[in-house]
């Protein structure tokens, strides 16, 4: 489903909020219990006092991964072998169970048969400073980052990019382990079709979000940065949707020389530009962080166009931005609707003088 018929016009949905949060060792908590009864949160403590993880431990209730950990076992409290993340909203209680490699998602007490299923149900946007290997690292983190995104908008589009990666796996496991002549260009056809079959729902949808998503870059980092200079976000895509299966056929010599795919969308890269030059080379780190929030804002924008409320996640964003950019980013913040906004930083009284220029409801978690 695209994103113009999810457009309902129903400003008045009800806000979900995150009323309690218990974790059993999960990173460094042993078992710990917090409340939020405001639209505001702020955690403050001494570094290395768990504010990050805290901050993580909601992203994980939404979309059941770690923002900052891609392996499970890094969640997991040291010398222990499993973790939980209970979380009380508003109407359902939702806990994230990890335990010796398995993992489970429970909706008031009932296991839910896919994790597919709770994704989408709650949302949050993260900005954090290691958002900054977004733009200096490869293109893998953009592709997840966008996919991220399209598949908040729409479940056929997890369900086709899983299905793509499944069959992914298949056909280079098998050009891996199958010596050349041996090789079953009618066992290729099958992966090929299968493939060009989910990958041409990919990239036509990336090229629409690519259509929509620069512009509001544009516009936040405008605000954010007084309108400095110009920023570009440009998909990359190397296949067009209907040429998917000829691309892999075209290939399919090189494929068997390097034993695996090397064309199709988990190829494809989002270019991060400023004026005409690629972000990464050209740009100082006070336009990148400003970018980055740029995105962050249109992430926000986009969801909510969905309908969502997301819970806005700011780890250390007062360490990282100049003030007048920090006020700046809380003056653009109240044009958003979000359900509730957590925020970390060192000093309480820092966080206070600042937050009480925007927000009366505000809460101070200390740890
Ligand atoms: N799996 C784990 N088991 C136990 N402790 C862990 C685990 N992973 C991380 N930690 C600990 O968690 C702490 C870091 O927590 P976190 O990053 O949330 O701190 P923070 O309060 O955000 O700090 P800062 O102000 O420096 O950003 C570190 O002391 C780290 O050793």
């Amino acid at each position: 489903m695209w994103l113009s018929s999810l457009i309902v016009l129903n400003r008045n949905i009800p806000l979900p909020s995150l009323k309690k949060i218990s974790l059993t060792q999960f990173r460094n908590f042993d078992f710990q219990s917090f409340q939020f009864n405001a639209k505001v949160t702020g955690i403050t403590g001494l570094n290395g006092a768990g504010k990050t993880n805290l901050l993580d431990a909601i992203y994980y209730l939404c979309y059941t991964k770690s923002y900052f950990q891609g392996r499970e076992i890094n969640n997991v409290k040291y010398d222990t072998t499993g973790f939980r993340i209970e979380g009380e909203f508003e109407n359902e209680t939702i806990v994230c169970k990890w335990k010796e490699g398995k993992k489970s998602i429970e909706h008031d007490g009932i296991v839910y048969e896919k994790v597919t299923e709770h994704i989408g149900k709650y949302s949050s946007v993260m900005i954090a400073p290691d958002d900054i290997e977004l733009i200096n690292d490869g293109s893998e983190l953009r592709r997840k980052f966008m996919d991220g995104l399209l598949s908040q908008s729409d479940s056929n589009y997890l369900e086709y990019l899983l299905l793509y990666q499944k069959i992914l796996i298949q056909r280079n496991a098998y050009l891996k382990q199958t010596a050349t002549p041996n090789i079953s260009h009618d066992l290729l056809d099958v992966y090929d079709e299968q493939l060009a079959q989910y990958g041409s729902y990919l990239i036509q949808e990336r090229k629409r979000l690519s259509l929509q998503l620069p512009h509001w870059v544009q516009e936040y980092y405008g605000i954010l940065s007084n309108d400095a200079e110009r920023v570009g976000l440009i998909y990359k895509n190397n296949a067009e949707p209907e040429d998917i299966k000829e691309a892999l056929h075209k290939s399919r010599r090189r494929d068997l020389e390097y034993k695996r795919t090397l064309v199709g969308p988990h190829t494809d890269d989002w270019h991060f530009q400023i004026g005409d030059n690629p972000m990464k080379a050209h740009a100082s780190q006070g336009q990148k962080k400003s970018f980055l929030i740029s995105l962050k804002l249109a992430h926000i924008k986009w969801l909510e166009l969905l309908n969502k409320r997301p819970f806005l996640l700011l780890d250390d964003i007062f360490e990282k931005l100049d003030r007048k950019r920090l006020l700046k980013l809380f003056e653009m913040l109240e044009q958003f609707k979000l359900s509730q906004i957590f925020l970390t930083h060192t000093s309480e009284a820092d966080l206070l003088e600042t937050l009480q220029q925007f927000y009366k409801d505000i809460q101070i978690i200390k740890l």
